[in-house]
């Protein structure tokens, strides 16, 4: 099985475990912080159990796994999120996702993000978007529900911009790709794991991904701390920027 296939089955497996779990949330008595550590729980074996039995000899970076740092002499690193959007999971609601993807090199080189919820799993085999001149405004940014940054609201107040609340970091990026928003603008915390794999994803559909101040977003470094990122279509690229430091 080829690299991108075995992203695309794992999230997929993944996600069936998540809604399976869900279904059975009140026959086995769990709500709140139970239900998210259980989906973390599950998720996160299944995951490390596959990846083990698939790829031996990969590394994995896991947000559910002790960070071993052999990662960083490996060539390949299987870069993961078991349940992101975990809060919006535990609350019955579709924004999440399970983020799987491969590092290999130096550069994101397959990545799956499954959206269960909606019975999608977006991948990140090369396909154009559709879209040539930038879209009409108000832009449409997702932004997170429960931390949105400060440069969104300025970005709100001060340009033609709606707002549009969203849980997951791989929702959010999955949003810009199926086109339900023009783009994702984050800040003020992350780690490598919530955006290796839609950023993958977001990248073989041609759209522009970076930090916040444009430069490249960088994988398995030493400290997975990654706290920005903005996603949009290309054609949006210069002036989503232009706005965005204009407020900065
Ligand atoms: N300020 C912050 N610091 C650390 N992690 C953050 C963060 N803001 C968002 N995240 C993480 O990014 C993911 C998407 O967040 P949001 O839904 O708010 O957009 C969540 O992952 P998890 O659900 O896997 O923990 C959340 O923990
Ligand atoms: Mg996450």
């Amino acid at each position: 099985m080829g690299d991108l296939q075995c992203a695309i089955d794992l999230a997929e497996g993944a996600g069936k475990k998540l809604l399976q779990l869900r279904d059975r949330a009140g026959e086995l008595g769990l709500e709140g912080r139970e239900l998210k550590d259980a989906g973390d729980r599950t998720a996160q074996e299944f995951l490390a159990q596959s990846l083990h039995q698939l790829h031996p000899q990969d590394a994995v970076l896991s947000e559910e796994a002790v960070d071993d740092k052999c990662r960083l002499d490996s060539r390949r690193v299987w870069i993961i999120d078991p349940l992101d959007g975990t809060r919006e999971y535990s609350e019955f609601r579709d924004d999440w996702a399970v983020h799987v993807a491969l590092w290999e090199d130096g550069e994101l080189s397959a990545g799956a993000v499954a959206l269960p919820g909606l019975g999608l799993v977006l991948d990140s085999a090369e396909q154009d978007m559709p879209m040539t001149v930038g879209p009409a405004r108000p832009w449409r940014i997702a932004v997170s529900r429960s931390r949105p940054p400060q440069i969104v609201h300025q970005l709100a107040q001060n340009a033609e911009v709606e707002l549009v609340p969203m849980g997951s970091a791989g929702y959010k990026v999955c949003a810009v790709v199926r086109g339900e928003v023009d783009a994702y603008v984050h800040a003020g915390g992350q780690y490598e794991w919530d955006s290796a794999a839609p950023v993958a994803v977001a990248q073989g559909k041609g759209l522009h991904t970076s930090r916040v101040d444009g430069s490249p977003l960088e994988y398995n470094r030493a400290d997975p701390y990654l706290p920005d990122l903005v996603v949009c279509h290309p054609a949006l690229k210069r002036e989503l920027f232009e706005a965005v430091h204009a407020f900065a």
